[in-house]
């Protein structure tokens, strides 16, 4: 048992116990600072499981692999592949690598009673589902995994039998082979050898076809796991990354297009991991290894064009997914309450009259200066309205001009537009908010003072305030008159925008209440149930202009 010479270990007594495996270290004396004795453990967990009652239980993956120091491989692929596919992962490290795009330079394996200290820590605590294995350095390690699973049985385990890296270098001695032939396949779910290892396997075997594969498929799953899948991502001469997967009766030949790219570095290591996270989650075995290939497959596409060392082997980008959403609200500005100034509602039935497109229609209010756009399309097909919509979004963000989808979520969350207007008997604003997140724009059709302090409460950006005035647009909608509108605006603590009946000749009217939280008007036939809309557009604001107490937007 080696102990780091910088931990303070006087006040603990070590007890051996049979093997080195169960070596545990009591406190001898003070409260604080030391490891805990297994079972003080066991009762910390019980303790903390029943204070947790109502918590959020996660998918638990625990690989058992070593460092890779450039972080394309072994642990730390793991641990981003699994949350990549929802899992926690935590970590038992069996050594520490030196490794970058060129190469492994160095390898430091942790000594064997220390692998199973951290075994003990992590699987008599941690609710383990799932455990997968990635280098695993001596027969000894394999050795005091296998004991350790015996005591702490979990659902599943994946065994990835790492000798040889993408790079070609070695990180287990030969001597591992025995290990896992008669140690550790009998306990695993499955073993995904490469090519490489699939043949050592097998004593050295030439494996150069996808039948060739079958078949040594067959003679590992003779050795004892349940299921066998060899990868193919080193087949020679081959335009495809084909895997064959065998269950003991049928092969499956998962067959995948060749990814040219420099990006291939724990390739390895991140299908075993996704095969380990989708069990955890609940995956039968096929559809485990068949959801595992295609994340592989989407992680290598994303990473294609990534540059990073000066090797021929780069890492995957296993968190992909994560840097579009960073791109998404990157890109995507905070909700500026001046862009309510002149809101544009569009309406099928107006540009159907007229013979518009939708989408010129929306481009000619944006040059008319609307200063943000919400899509209004009743009647539309869904998917028309998402193509629609998609549309729609190019002009406006280009022109920097928000683009808000009425009522329907689906449509916004489906073409990444900038929010949703809800009203009263839409998905609730609350709601919208937890499935958006907090950067969309969601503004809310409000009537009374009650329902402007609701929006508020539920998370609204803006409310919209209104029938101003009686219109056609909207049938049986009740108008509130500027005297009622006048009363939300003082009431609202939200930016407030007027609807209903509104066009050139009565905006100035409503401008001139000049309560704070008014910000703009909305019109719908003002702009899209006349001839020219940009000129309609330009009217309005210049309007809107005049009677509007100082605009900070058109200051600077
Ligand atoms: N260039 C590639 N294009 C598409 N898939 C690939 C590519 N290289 C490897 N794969 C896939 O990645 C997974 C890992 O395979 P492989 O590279 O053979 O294993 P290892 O990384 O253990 O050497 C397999 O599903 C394989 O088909
Ligand atoms: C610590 C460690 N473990 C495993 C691999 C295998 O990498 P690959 O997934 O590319 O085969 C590696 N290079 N380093
Ligand atoms: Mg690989």
């Amino acid at each position: 048992m080696q102990i780091d010479p910088s931990f303070d270990t006087s006040s603990f007594m070590a007890v051996a116990a049979a093997s080195p495996s169960s070596l545990i270290y009591t406190r001898s004396s003070s409260t604080s600072g030391g490891r805990i004795p297994g079972s003080a453990r066991r009762t910390t967990a019980v303790v903390m499981a029943a204070g947790n009652g109502g918590g959020r239980r996660m998918p638990h993956v625990l690989t058992v692999a070593g460092s890779d120091s450039s972080a394309g491989a072994g642990i730390q692929a793991d641990i981003k592949a699994c949350r990549a596919l929802g899992a926690y992962c935590s970590s038992v490290i069996t050594a520490v690598t030196a490794q970058n795009t060129v190469g492994v330079q160095g390898v430091h394996p942790v000594p064997e009673a220390f692998v199973a200290e951290q075994l003990r820590s992590v699987l008599s605590d941690m609710a383990v589902d799932v455990v997968k294995t990635g280098m695993l350095p001596s027969v000894g390690v394999i050795k005091v995994l296998c004991r350790s699973l015996q005591e702490f049985p979990v659902k599943a385990l994946v065994v990835d039998p790492v000798m040889v890296s993408t790079s070609g270098d070695m990180l287990a001695g030969p001597s591992t082979l025995s290990g896992y032939r008669d140690e550790l396949f009998a306990m695993a779910d499955i073993v995904t050898p490469n090519l490489k290892e699939a043949s050592a396997l097998l004593g050295g075997i030439s494996l150069r076809t996808v039948s060739d594969m079958c078949s040594a498929a067959k003679s590992i799953h003779n050795l004892g796991p349940r299921n066998v899948l060899v990868k193919g991502g080193h087949l020679p001469d081959s335009s495809e990354a084909t895997d064959v997967f065998f269950d003991g009766e049928n092969y499956h030949a998962l067959r995948g297009s060749r990814l040219n790219s420099r990006n291939t570095h724990g390739t390895g290591c991140t299908l075993a991991s996704c095969i380990a996270a989708e069990l955890a989650k609940g995956s039968p075995m096929l559809q485990a290894v068949r959801r595992a290939k295609t994340f592989v497959e989407s992680a290598l596409d994303h990473s294609k064009d990534l540059l990073i060392g000066n090797g021929p082997q780069g890492p995957l980008d296993h968190l992909f997914d994560l840097s579009s959403t960073h791109a998404r609200t990157a890109g995507a500005r905070s909700f500026d309450a001046n862009d309510l100034f002149l809101y544009a509602v569009t309406d099928s039935g107006m540009n159907s009259k007229w013979g518009r497109s939708i989408l010129d229609a929306v481009e000619a209010s944006i040059e008319g200066g609307a200063t943000i756009v919400q899509l209004r399309e009743k009647e539309a097909a869904t998917r028309d309205f998402i193509e629609a919509a998609n549309a729609c979004l190019g002009i406006c963000r280009s022109h920097g001009v928000p683009l808000l989808i009425n009522d329907r979520v689906d449509v916004a969350l489906a073409c990444d537009a900038d929010g949703v207007h809800v009203g009263q008997s839409d998905m609730p604003a609350r709601v919208a908010r937890s499935i958006l997140g907090p950067q969309k724009i969601i503004g809310v059709s409000c009537k009374t003072a009650a329902q402007a302090e609701e929006a508020w409460a539920d998370g609204a950006d803006y409310i919209g305030c209104g029938g101003v005035f009686p219109t056609t647009t909207k049938a049986n909608n009740l108008t509130v008159g500027l005297d009622g509108f006048k009363a939300v605006c003082l009431a609202s603590k939200l930016p407030v925008v007027a609807i209903g009946g509104i066009s050139s000749a009565n905006a100035g009217s409503v401008m001139e209440i000049s309560v704070p939280s008014l910000k703009g008007v909305a019109v719908v036939s003002a702009l899209f149930d006349r001839e020219c809309i940009v000129t309609e557009a330009r009217r309005l604001k210049s309007i809107l202009m005049d009677s509007s107490s100082p605009h900070p937007k058109l200051m600077v």
